[in-house]
């Protein structure tokens, strides 16, 4: 019998309770016990969700980051907030969201002001975890009381519960090692600790723990191989029996290591590395489980399941109870229900799968499996019926964007002149300052323009009153930048529900969910649209709210785009073609957006590539082809423009070693990055030179509510023109400001603009 599991469940809640029950306790107005009871109704909520598969997902649930809640249950809490005196959950907090002293103070708190963790991507998805912190001297304590108390509950729900962490190789490959310091060095200090974790599961009556590496689908030197071989070994001995999960990729060249760990099961994600599967059945020791994750956990379409079957069955008649079937990763990355969405089109909507549809699929497989196609024929005619409907309807085509793309050629992508003759020309219109300072384009998404927003999607507000209310808050941005003395404005983003969702909602080819939430970190959470056709622009998008923006003002105004790479890496996207496909028809898409910008008088576009990094394949083998189709898409866009017009591009968690020829490649006059957690660090890639054009590298992290001072901001821009010629230097935030509030952008403006001044000076 084939067994069917979960590898994890989203944990938001179907109406993002969680967020909002976070974001009330982080405001004062609920309590931490009201907090806590709201996760444990989630969680039971979430395993009666899961009722029907055989064995189900505990620990998966966190507050705010399954790493974070990992460096808690070890007990690796940064120096800097050891020793709180507080509750352990708003200690907790404070290292994923930092805290000023103003604040701790403002709230009564015994202990001051920590700088936050440093965020960034979870492999090469939009989710975002608290990075691990490490020095030479670091230490681990097992902290197991998060995962009994979850255990206990789950028990209590009548679920077969199966704890998840993560494995300690993983673990350390995911961290930071603060001083000079190997991360591997303390694998010996570590695996103790997770030892002691597996005896008290054991000692729980647990039988299966699902133990995640899935630092095994990226390339690893022989040292970190090795790693992996020592934790196994080590953790051997102990009395329950671990499935070692792999995702997001291809083991390669890991695949004999990870068949040959001395684990009871492996999990292989099936829809990355479907010709593993086959390699590892035969790989692995006659009694070890094979766990094949065959529904993919990253997007919304449903699984064709006849074609599923055809390789599953075999696979199932050699293996007989040693197969496990799953999604291939955690559904953290899919929304909770198609059953939700009253909206959708319906033949769209016959086509897709959120995170309870995958696990309804999964049941469909199983007795298929289990039962023989018979049983389930008539989910198996309707599956079929739908993934026959996608693949022919004339919805999904058009013939007019195909013959656009064909003629894609390399002119398209190049500028009249290179930068060195163009940034003169530029600099004569927009008469700048040394240290020009702007922002990157969103101003604080208030509570009112959440609210106009919701009043005129239920038809409360009407579309002149809506278009007045944001007019109003541009306005507002306007004047406040002005009186700020910012040199280059953005008009702020407010009309934008979310940079990408916004682009979807008015592109052919498109479609939206109402509820379909995902959690991107913390409570805060995306509704990527979903491309499911070619895609063009009926009209021009953006030029009415940035044209009214540039008419408030003598200032330059930015244009404010996405450009096509992040739309396509955040939204979900055709698995019917290559992603290269989809990513030049956004590119022709937005370039005509560009150009109509252009038309209307806008001196400086602001196209941002915020995703252009994440979306780097996992292995290096795999980057030149996707580095050469993502820059490309991005010079297609942007590079039709005339000399004069300065091209800006953003970039948010900004690791550019080894891609930074690319990146100059795009060609984008300036660009604006993530540095200021990392301390400039991450401008090592920038260094002797390398990079030709203009650079803000931030100054001010926007995810934490702390507000940077003058000083500081001097400090770190020092730093950054020790590694690039201070005339290329512009002064700006890390990223956006739409998730801050007004009371903490104006001072750290005002900081920032002051500090743009003394270095003038
Ligand atoms: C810059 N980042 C982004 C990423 N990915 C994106 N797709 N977009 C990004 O901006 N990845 C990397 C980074 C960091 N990630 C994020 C992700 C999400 C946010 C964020 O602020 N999210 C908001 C939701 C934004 C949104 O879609 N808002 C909608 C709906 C607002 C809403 O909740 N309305 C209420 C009603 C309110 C009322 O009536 O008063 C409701 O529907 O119930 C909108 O504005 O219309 C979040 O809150 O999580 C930031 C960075
Ligand atoms: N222009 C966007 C970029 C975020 S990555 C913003 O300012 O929010
Ligand atoms: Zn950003």
């Amino acid at each position: 019998m084939v067994t069917t599991h979960n590898l994890g469940f989203p944990r938001i809640g179907a109406k993002r309770e969680l967020k909002f029950a976070l974001e009330s306790y982080w405001k004062g107005l609920s309590s931490r016990d009201e907090l806590k009871a709201l996760g444990a109704q989630l969680r039971r909520r979430h395993w009666e969700n899961q009722q029907g598969l055989d064995v189900v997902p505990v620990g998966d649930f966190a507050f705010y980051d399954q790493v974070l809640d990992m460096s808690f249950t070890l007990g690796n809490l940064p120096e800097r907030v050891q020793g709180f005196h507080g509750d352990a959950l708003d200690n907790y907090f404070r290292v994923a969201r930092g805290r000023s002293a103003q604040a701790a103070e403002e709230h009564g708190a015994c202990c001051g002001g920590v700088a936050a963790g440093e965020m960034t991507k979870w492999f090469d998805t939009n989710y975002h975890y608290i990075v691990p912190e490490f020095t030479a001297s670091t230490g681990f304590t097992l902290d197991p009381s998060r995962l009994v108390t979850q255990l206990t509950e789950a028990r209590s729900a009548g679920v077969n519960a199966k704890p998840v962490i993560i494995g300690p190789v993983t673990y350390l490959w995911l961290g930071k090692a603060k001083d000079d310091s190997g991360r591997l060095a303390l694998l010996p200090k570590l695996l103790p600790v997770y030892g002691a974790l597996l005896d008290t599961f054991a000692a729980q009556g647990v039988e299966w723990v699902q133990i995640d590496e899935p630092a095994l689908v990226s390339e690893l030197d022989p040292a970190w191989q090795q790693a992996f071989v020592t934790a196994y070994e080590t953790l051997e001995t102990r009395r329950v029996k671990l499935l070692l999960a792999t995702y997001f990729g291809q083991l390669q060249d890991n695949l004999a290591l990870a068949c040959s760990l001395p684990v009871d099961g492996l999990h292989i994600d099936a829809i990355n590395a479907r010709d593993e599967v086959a390699k590892a059945a035969q790989a692995l020791p006659a009694d070890r489980v094979l766990s094949v994750g065959a529904i993919n956990g990253r997007n919304i379409w449903k699984t064709d399941l006849d074609a599923a079957l055809e390789w599953l069955e075999p696979l199932a008649k050699m293996l007989g109870d040693r197969l496990w079937i799953a999604p291939s990763c955690s559904l953290l990355h899919v929304p909770v229900d198609l059953a939700s969405e009253q909206k959708l089109d319906a033949e769209i909507r016959s086509w897709l799968a959120f995170a309870l549809q995958k696990l309804d699929e999964l049941k469909v497989l199983a007795s298929a499996l289990n039962q023989g196609r018979a049983s389930v024929a008539a989910e198996l005619s309707a599956n079929a019926a739908a993934i026959e409907s996608r693949r022919t309807s004339p919805r999904v085509h058009n013939p007019a964007v195909k013959a656009a793309a064909a003629k894609i050629d390399a002119a398209l992508g190049r500028r009249a002149s290179v930068y060195g003759q163009r940034a003169p020309k530029q600099s004569a219109i927009l008469n700048l300052p040394a240290y020009p300072t702007t922002t990157i384009g969103s101003f604080p998404q208030t509570a009112e323009i959440r609210h106009a927003r919701s009043e005129h999607k239920r038809g409360a507000l009407d579309h002149a009153g809506y278009q007045a209310a944001m007019r109003k808050e541009i306005e507002r941005s306007v004047r406040e930048q002005e009186a700020l003395g910012l040199d280059v404005l953005a008009h702020g983003e407010a009309e934008r529900n979310d940079m990408v969702e916004y682009f979807g909602e008015q592109l052919d080819g498109y479609t939206f969910s109402q509820l379909g939430w995902v959690q991107s970190y913390g409570s805060r959470c995306v509704k990527p649209p979903i491309l499911f056709g070619d895609i063009s622009r009926p009209k021009a998008m953006t030029v009415e709210w940035i044209t009214y923006a540039q008419s408030l003002t003598a200032k330059p105004m930015k244009g404010m785009l996405t450009g096509p790479v992040t739309i396509l890496n955040w939204s979900f996207v055709r698995d019917d073609q290559p992603r290269s496909v989809s990513c030049h028809q956004l590119a022709l898409a937005i370039r005509d957006e560009v150009l109509d910008l252009e038309k209307a008088g806008v001196r400086v576009i602001q196209i941002d590539e915020a995703a252009l990094r994440e979306g780097l394949p996992l292995r290096r083998a795999q980057w030149n082809d996707y580095l050469q189709w993502a820059v490309e898409s991005f010079r297609i866009t942007a590079n039709g423009v005339r000399d004069e017009t300065q091209i800006h591009t953003h970039m948010c968690y900004s690791e550019f070693n080894g891609i930074i020829a690319s990146i100059a490649d795009m060609d984008a006059d300036v660009i604006t990055i993530e540095t200021s957690r990392s301390d400039m660090e991450l401008l090592d890639a920038f260094d002797n030179f390398k990079y030709p054009n203009e650079i803000g590298p931030g100054v001010y992290d926007i995810h934490s509510p702390n507000i940077p001072s003058q000083e500081h901001i001097v400090q770190l821009m020092k730093k950054a023109a020790e590694r690039i010629p201070a005339e290329r230097l512009w002064v700006n935030p890390d990223c956006g400001l739409k998730t801050r509030q007004w009371e903490e952008v104006i001072p750290a403006l005002t900081n920032m603009v002051a500090a743009a001044k003394t270095l003038r000076g």
